[in-house]
């Protein structure tokens, strides 16, 4: 049977705020319709929402209001119950598609490779014909070679219990690494396109953008901006994505957009309220003052259940069970409870500092990628192996290592290249250059943010800083939570040390500060720190026990390569895309499962 999340515990909560229009918002799944299941907080699984979404639709009802659900992309690459199967996604198409979305768009996982852009085309899309939104995105028909729209460029609707009329488009961000039977085009240039002008001139009461785009990008800035032009008064929700943050930006008053997390750890909620019938009153809709609520719910059972008004014994309806059974027995036909060995220790990607015994990149650095990273015919040759952070999607947590945690760390199919031979004085400038970034890699594409973690390629002004690195450590600006917002300090009995220990002990979790304040989250918790990571560790492995060699094999994951030959050109090494070949097929995920399987083989 598949092991039980510990049961949530229950933390002080703030209530959803309903207004006219309100939305339940998910955003990168990546997979995890499961849940968390070594994270009580974040434990409900997608039958849960089920449930939940019902129950919501009732409120509304009974309020009058409207209630619409969206997703904004990324739902494949980063669960075992996405890439476990062959081919990925065997299960998990359908079960997302359980729940009634009224808004959705592709996010750029749904476009690296070939074969997942067609399973959207030929499973998502149909599913969700009306819904489904690709202002930007085109796809191109294998049989003919068309290019022709993903889905629909812009829908328009009333809303069942407002009877608003709502004008919703759908992009992804300025994205260039994906497949070619995929054409994204750019958000400036699409702006231009007839459809788009004739849409942002409906007239509608709101418009809904939603997009795989952070909110600190500069895409819906853009889009805020022309659409701003034409409708001076009318409001606008945006629901955004990709950053794995929590985040609000306001645009203007009439202009908010949010952004709910990763993972299923986060279901957002979004409520307009102040919505006026723009058609029949324009002046009205000058004058009408619109508020935006929002908030961030911890993707757990109580919270859920809280939320609905439904007590546990009525939450779970027929539809939500089957869903959960449905994954239930997805996860058992994939074997991703099966056991390869017992983490010793928690090993962090952004609550540790790197480096650190307690950092999940040292520990790569220092014990996996030596151990495994290994072409055999050149075993004996002095090697530095790179590997960009981004790679590494998740913590690992003492327990059980499971087939499901090795695609929770690294879901990528991205192999190991190399260039042989390279003298030492060149290559040992290449991780320098990575993570610095700059003038070397012109801007576009091989901006080196898109080599680290999500998090980071475009951080909230109110994440904080660090303090800043020595030089020669570069690192993109993030964030320590403790700057952002003071701790909690447990105090020796366990209390929270303020001296009044009747008030309930705070759980662990987000702290959000956004645009809209620092009161977003649904559960109040004590906050986690965080550290920056850079954009790229390296393996140094088979060095000479004394003095430097004269010439190393310079290995790199293949997502890095892009980025590689610029790097060797500047540190004075004359290399094209010839000089690279092959080292392993091996991918990040095998070789982690390979060390595991052998090192941790005791414990749980
Ligand atoms: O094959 C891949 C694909 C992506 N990455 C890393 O992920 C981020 C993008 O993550 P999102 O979930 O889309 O925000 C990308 O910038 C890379 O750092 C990878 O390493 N390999």
């Amino acid at each position: 049977a598949q092991p039980e999340a510990p049961a949530p515990v229950a933390a002080p909560m703030r209530d959803l705020e309903w207004g006219q229009i309100n939305f339940l918002h998910t955003t990168d799944i990546h997979g995890w319709l499961g849940g968390h299941l070594q994270e009580a907080q974040y434990s409900a699984d997608w039958g849960d929402y089920v449930s939940f979404v019902e129950h919501m639709h009732r409120k509304a009802n009974e309020k009058g209001v409207d209630l619409l659900i969206v997703d904004t992309g990324d739902r494949v690459e980063g669960n075992g119950l996405y890439d476990g199967s062959d081919p990925k996604g065997n299960y998990t198409y359908d079960i997302f598609g359980q729940q009634n979305l009224d808004i959705l768009c592709t996010g750029n996982h749904e476009l690296y490779q070939e074969d997942t852009v067609a399973r959207e085309h030929s499973i998502t899309v149909p599913h969700f014909k009306k819904s489904y939104i690709a202002s930007n995105l085109d796809y191109i028909e294998p049989e003919t070679g068309n290019q022709i729209p993903q889905a629909k460029r812009y829908i328009k609707f009333k809303t069942k219990n407002q009877n608003y009329t709502v004008v919703a488009l759908g992009f992804i961000f300025d994205f260039d690494r994906n497949a070619n039977n995929s054409v994204v085009v750019p958000v400036a240039e699409t702006m231009k396109q007839e459809w788009f002008q004739s849409a942002i001139r409906e007239k509608p009461d709101l418009f809904v953008v939603i997009g795989h785009v952070g909110l600190r990008m500069a895409e819906f800035e853009q889009i805020f901006k022309v659409i701003r032009d034409e409708n001076w008064y009318t409001p606008i929700a945006f629901l955004g994505g990709h950053a794995h943050v929590r985040d609000a930006r306001r645009f203007d008053d009439k202009a908010v957009a949010i952004a709910s997390g990763r993972y299923f750890e986060t279901i957002g909620w979004l409520s307009v309220d102040g919505i006026s019938k723009r058609k029949t009153d324009v002046a009205t809709s000058a004058r009408a003052g619109v508020t935006f609520k929002r908030r961030y719910i911890d993707n757990n059972v109580l919270g859920l259940q809280y939320h609905a008004g439904v007590d546990e014994k009525n939450f779970t309806t027929a539809h939500g069970r089957n869903v959960s059974r449905m994954i239930t027995e997805a996860r058992k036909a994939l074997n991703l409870d099966h056991k390869i060995g017992c983490a010793p220790k928690d090993l962090w990607m952004t609550r540790a500092q790197y480096p650190s015994n307690a950092s999940i990149f040292t520990w790569l650095e220092k014990k996996v990628i030596p151990d495994t990273v290994i072409n055999e015919e050149r075993a004996d040759k002095p090697r530095l192996t790179i590997v960009n952070t981004g790679a590494v999607r998740f913590d690992i947590f003492e327990g059980a290592f499971t087939k499901d945690s090795t695609y929770l760390i690294s879901p990528f199919t991205s192999k190991f290249n190399y260039v042989p031979d390279v003298p030492y004085a060149v290559a040992k400038k290449v991780l320098q250059l990575l993570n610095n970034g700059g003038a070397v890699f012109q801007a576009g594409h091989l901006d080196t943010k898109y080599l680290s973690i999500p998090e980071q390629m475009a951080p909230s002004p109110f994440l904080g800083k660090e303090p800043s690195p020595p030089p020669h450590v570069a690192r993109p600006i993030f964030y320590d939570g403790e700057q952002a917002q003071r701790p909690l300090v447990e105090d020796e009995d366990g209390g929270d040390n303020d001296g009044d220990d009747e008030e309930p002990e705070l759980v662990n979790g987000y702290t959000t500060k956004d645009d809209l304040g620092d009161d977003g989250d649904d559960a109040v918790h004590s906050p986690i720190k965080f550290y920056s990571v850079p954009n790229c560790i390296q393996a140094q492995v088979a060095f000479p026990e004394a003095g430097d060699p004269e010439t190393v094999d310079l290995v790199f994951i293949d997502y890095v390569q892009p980025w590689i030959i610029p790097a060797l050109k500047f540190s004075g090494g004359d290399y094209d895309t010839d000089n690279i070949t092959v080292y392993t097929n091996a991918t990040l995920t095998d070789v982690i499962a390979e060390w595991v399987g052998k090192h941790w083989t005791e414990g749980c």
